[in-house]
C-alpha cells in the first residue's frame, strides 16, 4: 500500500501521543483515533482489566487488530499505545501506511505525567521509574526504526508542539508540479 495522508504517533507512556494527536487531527483536517481508547470502548473494560483477564499477549492481539483496521483507513491521525511498536507486523503497517512521529520525553517528566494514573498496568510496580527506564531501553530502537519525525516533548506545551509538527509535516509533503505547456 502506498503512503497516505495518515499520521501515526508513537512513543512511550506519558509522551503525549493522545494529547498531541487530539490537537493535530482537526488542524490537519484528519480524523483522530486513539488505539487504547478504541480497545476500551469495544471491550467495555479498562486496559488493566484486559491485562488481568487475557494477559499482556491478549491485549497485544487486540491492539494489533485495531491498528491494522485503523491504519488501513485514509485520512486518520492515530495515537498508538506505548507498546504498539513491539510487534514487527505493527511496525511494518505504521511505516508503510503513513507518516510516523516519535514523541520523546525525559524520564523525570514522564514519571510526573504518568504518576497520577493507575490505569497503566505496566506501571503498577514498586519502582515505576525503573520500569519506565527498562521499557525505554528495550523500545527506543524500535520507535526510531520507523520514525519519519522525532520530536522532544519536554520543552514545549502541547499547543506549540502541535504547531511545530504541522510545519514539519507540510515540509515533508511532495510539492505538486505545474504541468509543462
Ligand atoms: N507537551 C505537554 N506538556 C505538558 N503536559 C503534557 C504534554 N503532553 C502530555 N501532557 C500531559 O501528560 C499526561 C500524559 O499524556 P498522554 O496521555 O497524552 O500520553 P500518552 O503518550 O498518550 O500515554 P499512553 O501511552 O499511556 O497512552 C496528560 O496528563 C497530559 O495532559
Ligand atoms: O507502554 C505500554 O506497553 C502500554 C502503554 C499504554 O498506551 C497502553 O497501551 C498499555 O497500558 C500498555
Ligand atoms: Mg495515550
Amino acid at each position: 500500500m502506498s503512503r497516505t495522508r495518515n499520521v501515526f504517533l508513537v512513543g512511550p507512556m506519558g509522551a503525549g501521543k493522545t494529547t498531541i494527536g487530539r490537537r493535530l487531527a482537526p488542524a490537519l483536517g484528519l480524523t483522530f483515533y486513539d488505539s487504547d481508547e478504541v480497545i476500551i470502548s469495544r471491550t467495555g473494560v479498562d486496559i488493566a482489566t484486559i491485562f488481568d483477564i487475557e494477559g499482556e499477549a491478549g491485549f497485544r492481539d487486540r491492539e494489533s487488530r485495531v491498528l491494522d483496521e485503523l491504519s488501513a483507513l485514509d485520512g486518520v491521525v492515530i495515537a498508538t499505545g506505548g507498546g504498539a511498536i513491539l510487534r514487527e507486523e505493527n511496525r511494518e503497517r505504521l511505516r508503510t501506511r503513513g507518516q510516523v512521529i516519535y514523541l520523546t520525553v525525559p524520564l523525570d517528566l514522564q514519571l510526573r505525567r504518568t504518576r497520577r494514573d493507575n490505569q497503566r498496568p505496566l506501571l503498577q510496580t514498586a519502582n515505576p521509574r525503573e520500569r519506565l527506564a527498562a521499557l525505554q531501553r528495550e523500545r527506543e530502537p524500535l520507535y526510531r526504526a520507523i520514525a519519519d519525525i522525532v520530536i522532544d516533548t519536554g520543552a514545549n506545551d502541547s499547543k506549540r508542539l502541535a504547531r511545530d509538527l504541522i510545519k514539519r509535516l507540510s515540509a515533508t509533503r511532495e510539492p505538486v508540479q505545474p504541468q509543462g505547456r
